[in-house]
């Protein structure tokens, strides 16, 4: 997938508040991220990053106070994207007097694009009879009732809040495949949050770390472990404390202006004998990070970094050669 292919999700200098009425507070400063269309894009971070609110207001739920959060080429939350986006909220609400009969014909009867036999898929993975109340479900029941809702939409963006939590590992499985084979079939793109690095790592293709009311890891999830084994090469990890986000770059020429973004020139030779190094897991990226909060986020190229550490005066720290 490339940079520059279509955008299915944009975070420019987004801010976003938690908590409702006098309690609200910001819990996320300056995210700029880009999730292309037609990628598998993993959200990950520490209980109470702000993944269930990032979800909420690519779903149009929660507005940001600053910046620009836009969806398919829309504001989140355009009435343009009601038969577009489909999200499933961590906490399931199914109206819980209805039957699963009820709820796919309501489905059917909302949505212009309805897929019974998509939706049916899922039901059938929790053998889900279609007269059963909502209500009278198993935990990983609704979850799966809740999914087959929001896939029998057919959306072109799915946005899952921890779908994968209280499905049992064959389920698992076979719900993710279903999934991903839509993505595959040029269905859409899928944001979802979870725990569960080792399902995340066999489904997604993109990433976003939120940590620290900030987007700390943002881009195609081979760049960013590239990019980790050879930080971890270069013994980086701990010097760049406190830097900006920062990019590997050839120690060719800089044909942009980057603003506080430290760029680390590698030469050629180093970059080569880091890439023979094994790559890390997903684990060992996300823990590292999560274990040194000072060290600043990693930037897919072409995004706009926001406000972070100080930079020098050209805007630019570079923390190797
Ligand atoms: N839709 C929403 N509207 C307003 N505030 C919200 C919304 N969703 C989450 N929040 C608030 O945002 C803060 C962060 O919670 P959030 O659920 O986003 O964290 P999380 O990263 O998903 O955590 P966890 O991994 O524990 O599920 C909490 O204070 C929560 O009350």
């Amino acid at each position: 997938m490339t940079a520059h292919a279509p955008t299915a999700v944009q975070a420019e200098g987004v801010g976003l508040r938690a908590g409702r009425g006098g309690r609200r507070r910001d819990l996320l400063a300056d995210c700029a991220f880009r999730v292309p269309r037609g990628a598998v894009c993993g959200i990950v971070g520490p209980n109470g990053a702000g993944k269930s609110l990032l979800l909420s207001a690519a779903a149009g739920l929660v507005r940001p106070h600053s910046g620009r959060l836009t969806v398919l080429g829309q504001p989140a939350g355009a009435d343009a994207l009601l038969a577009d986006v489909a999200y499933v909220d961590q906490h399931r609400p199914l109206y819980p007097r209805m039957r699963a009969a009820e709820l796919l014909a309501t489905g059917r009867d909302l949505n212009p694009r309805w897929d019974h036999e998509r939706a049916a898929e899922l039901l059938e993975l929790g053998r889900i009879p279609l007269d059963s109340k909502a209500g009278s479900l198993s935990g990983g029941q609704r979850s799966l009732l809740a999914l087959a809702l929001a896939r029998g939409k057919r959306p072109r963006l799915l946005l899952l809040d921890e779908p994968l939590s209280d499905l049992d590992p064959l389920v698992r499985r076979a719900a993710l495949g279903l999934l991903l084979g839509d993505v595959a079939e040029g269905q859409g793109t899928v944001l979802l949050s979870s725990h569960v690095l080792g399902d995340l790592e066999e489904a997604i293709d993109h990433l976003l770390l939120i940590d620290g009311g900030r987007i700390r890891l943002a881009g195609e999830l081979s760049e960013l472990l590239a990019a980790h084994r050879l930080l971890d090469r270069l013994g980086l990890l701990e010097c760049q404390a406190g830097l900006a986000p920062w990019r590997v770059h050839p120690v060719d020429p800089v044909d942009e202006e980057p603003r506080h973004l430290t760029l680390v020139r590698v030469d050629q030779e180093t970059q080569t004998r880091a890439a023979d190094a094994e790559l890390p897991s997903l684990e060992e990226l996300v823990v590292s990070y999560l274990r040194s909060p000072s060290v600043a986020g990693w930037l897919a190229p072409g995004m706009r970094p926001g406000r972070y550490g100080d930079t020098d005066q050209n805007g630019t720290g570079t923390v190797a050669a």
